[in-house]
Formats: structure tokens, C-alpha cells, sequence
């Protein structure tokens, strides 16, 4: 699938302004702060129903208005599809795909199957597991509808047992039983979501590795793991050897909420050992993997957004990178570059067909 024309009013720094766009690829070249990521941010509109880059959505309103509006017009095996995000101040976002509204914003995700690579991805390695669990989770979700309610029952029941847990401390009581009630059920949902988890990394990982190979040129000894304390004992175990801690801190310390994802160069963590180049390849296969993952489960080829990825990357990797995007396996892709002559330069050694869009 890809995206025709794209018209946007008072959303961000437009006020009003139209796009008609390349099947291939799309370049959006020109000065820092005039408004290229937000052309992208406001496809990845589109596609989740929200910004990937500003979760308070009046903030995406122009300056001094009172609403915006997003529309696209896509093209999905020679079908036209026309998907409209508007927001007005005091109301609710509306989704409407084909004239039609969307009940909940959920049930229109993996419509626009779409992957972007930013620098903001950068959190994935800098930021907190939980930043790290939520990427697995959004992959996994993508092609298992039930697992994010899984994930979402979880994350409730492990606050109703903190909660029963500090009801406990306050006012100097216990009684097993009701803990013991959250256990159990913790205990199925956390091995279904932890054995999801791992037949995924089983299949991501080695994508992961063949992506971050083809980005470096080479054998760098980099490594993405999956890393749970349900590797150790099952739930159900760790929850009871571990109640005496728990009633202590007050708060559930085991379970998969506690998962992580291990990102290492060497045998070390690529946050405090890798360079900002290998860093930034290391994201970027992570994300090109995402893609590759997403392209096996949806009917059609995901939109890809590059915003500002050639920053800190070598000629060599550059050019690495540019032949990945340019096998068959990818479909529509918008760059963001503040260089126009550097990224026409680049895109000029695709063979593809592409717009160089001056903003
Ligand atoms: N709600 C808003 N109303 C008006 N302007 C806004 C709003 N939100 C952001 N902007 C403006 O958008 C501009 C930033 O746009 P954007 O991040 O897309 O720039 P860019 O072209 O990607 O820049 P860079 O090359 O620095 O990454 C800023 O000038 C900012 O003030």
C-alpha cells in the first residue's frame, strides 16, 4: 500500500498544505524546524491514531487554533482508501477510514501497517526496560490481537496485588488467601505473555542479526537477548519465594512486568560501549527488523518513515543502508534530511522512482 496525497490543516506548523507523494520514495528535505518530522508525524497519524512524538494531542494543534485535520488518500491494491484523523479542542480524536468513524481507535491499527525509525528510538537503548518491553509488545501485538489484553489484564491485576500489598503494611494485616488469588492468575497470564515472548525473540532475533550485519559491512559482535526472571522458575514459584520481599517493598518484584531486553556489543551493553554510529545502526536494525517482521504478518507492504537517519552514520553504512531499502522487500519510504543535495545524492543511487519535497 502506499500513500497518494496527504493534506493537512492547522496541524503542528501547517496551516494548510497538500502532498502528492511517490509510491517509492519521498524525501523531505530542508531546514532544521520547518516542519519535516511533523509530515511524517502526522502519517504516522494515519496509521495509530496518535503522534509517535507528542502524546498530548492539543499540542499537535497549530498555535492559536482550535482544531486539526489529517487526511490521506491511499492507494491498497488498486483500491483508494481515504483515512481522516481530526481533533477538535474539548472533544475526541475521530478516526474515519472510507467516510466511515472507527468506534475505537484500536480496531483501525495494522490497516496502514507502518514502521518509523527516529531519533527518538534512541530511548530503546537509554531509557528504562519498560521502553524495551513495550517495543516487543507493539511487535507481538501486530500479529496477535490477544496478546495486548493479555499484557493490559496483567499490568492490572500486578496493581491490585501492590495495592492489596500496601493495604496490608497499613494497617498491619495479612491474609494469604487473597494474595493467593492474584497469584494464580498472574501465574497464567505471565507464562502465556513470557511464552509468547520467547517463540518471538526466536524468530526476531536472527532478522535482527541479518539486518544489523548488512547496516554494519561486517562481523560486529552484537547481540540482542531476551532476558525474564521467568527464565529461573516458573511464576507461581517466584511470586511465593519471594512473598517475604513483597510484603516489605510493598509492591510485586517478580514476574514479566520485570522483563528486559539485553543490548550488547562485545558482551557489553551497547549504552555505555557502543559508539553513537553503532548505537544508531543497532536501532535502526532493530526497526528494519520490526519491518520485516510486520511485512510477514499483514497483507501488503508497510509505509516506512526514516526520519533523519543519516546523521552519525559513515558513507559506508549509509550506502548499506540505502541497498537494504532498495530490495524489492520495501515498499513506500519518506526520508527526512536536512541536506537536500546529500540526500538526493543518496537517492539517486536507488533505482527507484522518487520526489524530492522542498519544505
Ligand atoms: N502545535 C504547533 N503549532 C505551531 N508550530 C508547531 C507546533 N508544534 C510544533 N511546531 C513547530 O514545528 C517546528 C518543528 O518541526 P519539525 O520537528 O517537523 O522540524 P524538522 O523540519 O524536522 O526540523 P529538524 O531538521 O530540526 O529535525 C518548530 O518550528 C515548532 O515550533
Amino acid at each position: 500500500m502506499h500513500l497518494k496525497r496527504l493534506s493537512l490543516l492547522n496541524y503542528k506548523n501547517f496551516e494548510t498544505r497538500e502532498f502528492e507523494f511517490d509510491a517509492k520514495i519521498n524525501c523531505l528535505v530542508g531546514s532544521n524546524g520547518v516542519g519535516k518530522t511533523n509530515v511524517l508525524d502526522s502519517i504516522y497519524h494515519l496509521a495509530f491514531g496518535k503522534s509517535y512524538f507528542n502524546p498530548v494531542t492539543t499540542q499537535n494543534i497549530r498555535h492559536g487554533e482550535e482544531f486539526f485535520v489529517i487526511e490521506g488518500l491511499f492507494e491498497k491494491k488498486d483500491r483508494e482508501e481515504r483515512i481522516v484523523c481530526s481533533f477538535k479542542k474539548g472533544g475526541k480524536k475521530v478516526l474515519k477510514r472510507n467516510g466511515k468513524v472507527y468506534d475505537r481507535i484500536s480496531d483501525h491499527i495494522g490497516q496502514v501497517p507502518l514502521v518509523i525509525v527516529s531519533p527518538s528510538d534512541r530511548d530503546l537503548i537509554l531509557e528504562g526496560s519498560d521502553v524495551r518491553r513495550k517495543f516487543m509488545d507493539g511487535v507481538i501485538s501486530q500479529s496477535d490481537k490477544g496478546y495486548l489484553q493479555d499484557v493490559l489484564d496483567y499490568q492490572k491485576l500486578v496493581s491490585q496485588r501492590n495495592a492489596l500489598l500496601k493495604f496490608f503494611a497499613a494497617n498491619r494485616t495479612f491474609d494469604a488467601d487473597s494474595l493467593e488469588v492474584y497469584n494464580d492468575q498472574l501465574h497464567a497470564l505471565g507464562t502465556r505473555i513470557y511464552e509468547k515472548r520467547v517463540a518471538f525473540m526466536v524468530d526476531f532475533t536472527p532478522i535482527f542479526a541479518a539486518q544489523y550485519k548488512v547496516i554494519s559491512g561486517g562481523d560486529e559482535p552484537v547481540q540482542l537477548s531476551y532476558q525474564s526472571q521467568l527464565d529461573a522458575a516458573p511464576l507461581s514459584d517466584l511470586l511465593r519465594d519471594n512473598l517475604e520481599k513483597d510484603r516489605v517493598l510493598q509492591y510485586t518484584s517478580q514476574g514479566i512486568h520485570k522483563d528486559d531486553l539485553n543490548m550488547e556489543i562485545g558482551g557489553h551493553p551497547i549504552k555505555k560501549f557502543g559508539s553513537q554510529g553503532q548505537q544508531k545502526s543497532f536501532l535502526i536494525a532493530l526497526k528494519f527488523a520490526q519491518f520485516q517482521f510486520m511485512k510477514a504478518q499483514v497483507s501488503g507492504m508497510p509505509v516506512l518513515l526514516l526520519d533523519d537517519i543519516f546523521d552519525k552514520l559513515d558513507e559506508d553504512r549509509v550506502s548499506h543502508i540505502i541497498s537494504l531499502v532498495n530490495q524489492d522487500h520495501f515498499g513506500q519510504i519518506f526520508i527526512s534530511d536536512t541536506h537536500a543535495e546529500r540526500t538526493e545524492a543518496t537517492v539517486k543511487r536507488i533505482h527507484q522512482t522518487y520526489a524530492l519535497i522542498a519544505l
